[in-house]
């Protein structure tokens, strides 16, 4: 059973939160934080103990009123030969790759960490005066860049850490604003059981995707 008010209190004090989506999908670990308490010192965890790669994801209804469209649509139009799907069959969640105007190269940790501030800025915007945010959007960010916004369709339709991550979010009451990496693992993912142990020795939360399909109503 996931403890709504431990889940966001974890959250709220920046700390991550490990998800496992399915066994039978990509069987991978997501280390997640919310994207409203991301400090440099996030992403270097995100960096050094998860290693995947690092992503900001929002809903694709925030991403709409941004103007962002799913890189496969784009890649449909363009590149249709390269329009195939992963193994486990999810179409991709990527949209853009963005960095903000105010960093230098866009990668090092204080960088996507300014990227992802004003990423989380801008989606908190939304809601009080769209054009506002989208004009924002627009004059402070530019692509590509090194930061990837990932949007959820929901998890009624894609049940990846995307998803997963965001029903989290709507579950405990926060903006719809993450921060995902995979944990990674000498040259493979990591387990499902070591991912759980190093969760267990740091104190962080651990939690399975099909316990948040028993707490969220699709
Ligand atoms: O692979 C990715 C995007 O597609 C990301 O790296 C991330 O792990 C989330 O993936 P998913 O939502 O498919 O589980």
């Amino acid at each position: 059973m996931i403890l709504k008010s431990e889940l966001r209190k974890n959250l709220e004090e920046g700390l991550p939160v490990l998800i496992y989506d399915f066994d039978g999908r990509e069987e991978e670990v997501d280390m997640m934080f919310y994207g409203g308490k991301i400090t440099w010192k996030s992403i270097n965890l995100l960096r050094k103990d998860a290693g995947g790669l690092i992503c900001y994801v929002t809903t694709e209804n925030y991403g709409k009123k941004l103007g962002l469209d799913f890189m496969v649509n784009i890649v449909k139009e363009k590149y249709p030969n390269l329009a195939k799907k992963p193994v486990y069959g999810d179409e991709p969640a990527f949209s853009l790759w963005v960095n903000h105007v105010a960093t230098r190269t866009g990668i090092n940790d204080y960088d996507r960490a300014k990227t992802i501030n004003e990423l989380h800025n801008v989606i908190s915007l939304i809601n009080q005066d769209e054009t506002l945010a989208r004009e924002k959007f627009e004059k402070e960010f530019y692509s590509p860049g090194h930061v990837p916004i990932l949007l959820s369709r929901g998890l009624n339709k894609r049940k990846g850490h995307t998803e997963l991550s965001i029903s989290l979010l709507e579950y405990v009451g926060l903006e719809k604003s993450a921060v995902i990496a995979e944990m990674l693992d000498d040259g493979k993912s990591m387990s499902k059981e070591k991912a759980l142990r190093y969760a267990k020795y740091n104190g962080f939360l651990f939690i399975e995707g099909n316990e948040i399909l028993k707490e969220v109503s699709l």
